[in-house]
């Protein structure tokens, strides 16, 4: 399958289109000429479908994200949300890097407050929403510390509440648990997954790891090795709410052989 053109725009899935990705390329021009990283990319992400995108390492993954938050022009093609071509960031679409990006000089109640002030949420009101957002991701009693007082889980759920404080429709993340030790990436998960069941976001998440992928994503992307394209698309049916117990049923585990092999074929293919 690999190489081919798939079609994945007509995907079992009845409720509205949020983003389109329209036959997406990418090319870099680099000091040894032109690196094609995106070779035609099309894909239908739907209203608070949680989406996981997996492929080898320099497979386009980030790449893709940052062209459908606008940091990236796509060479050809174009990226649609809510039927609006997107032509630059938006505060439709909010994003969450493995590096927590966050304001070291503003303590972590200013940081959500940002997002809410850049919303036109300003003073008390501000306050207490940034307090509701910290909530959220049980901070609240470290509202008053400065990033560098916390840990890196703590961080990246600080980066999580200002990313909702934004009130985006989709929400876009880049291995945001790719630097967290096991056991806060599966707290994280779990507390991601609840937040998505309550506020009905859509979600485009990256990740290196085939497990957590299928742990949170009801389809789970499958990119092929550089030039980056789609190879296969996988619905994940497994009811939520997911559990560290789903890890050892019988379902889980052939999705997980089934996407790891795929994906480690094309990693076999980037080694060639
Ligand atoms: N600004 C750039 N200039 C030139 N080449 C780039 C640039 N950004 C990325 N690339 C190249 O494009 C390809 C895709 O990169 P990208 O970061 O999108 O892949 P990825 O799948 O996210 O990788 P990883 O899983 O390792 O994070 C890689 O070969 C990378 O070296």
């Amino acid at each position: 399958m690999a190489g081919e053109e798939r079609d994945l725009t007509n995907r079992d899935d009845s409720r509205p289109v949020r983003v389109k990705v329209d036959n997406v390329k990418k090319i870099y021009n680099t000091r040894n000429g032109e690196m094609v990283a995106l070779n035609g990319v099309t894909l239908d992400i739907h209203d608070n479908e949680f989406i996981c995108v997996v492929g080898p390492s320099g497979c386009g993954k980030s790449t893709l994200l940052n062209i459908i938050a606008g940091l990236l022009e796509p060479t050809s093609g174009a990226v649609y949300c809510n039927g609006k071509e997107v032509k630059g960031t938006g505060t439709d679409r909010g994003v969450v890097f493995q590096q927590y990006a966050l304001f070291p000089w503003l303590t972590v109640k200013k940081n959500v407050m940002f997002a809410l002030e850049m919303r036109g949420i300003k003073g008390k009101q501000a306050e207490e929403e940034a307090m509701k957002y910290l909530e959220m991701v049980q901070l609240e009693k470290f509202a008053e510390h400065y990033p560098k007082e916390l840990s890196g889980g703590m961080k990246q759920r600080v980066a999580i509440a200002r990313a909702y404080a934004a009130e985006p429709e989709v929400l876009l993340m880049d291995e945001p648990f790719g630097a967290l030790d096991a056991q806060t990436r599966t707290q994280l998960q779990t507390e991601l997954l609840e937040t998505w069941q309550r506020e009905k976001k859509t979600c485009f998440f990256i990740t290196h790891d085939v497990e957590e992928a299928i742990i949170l994503a009801q389809t789970v992307i499958i990119m092929s090795a550089r030039p980056g394209r789609i190879r296969d698309i996988v619905k994940i049916d497994i009811p939520y709410p997911r559990t560290q117990e789903t890890k050892m049923t019988k379902e889980f585990m052939e999705l997980k052989n089934e996407i790891w092999s795929q994906v480690y074929q094309e990693y076999l293919e980037v080694r060639k």
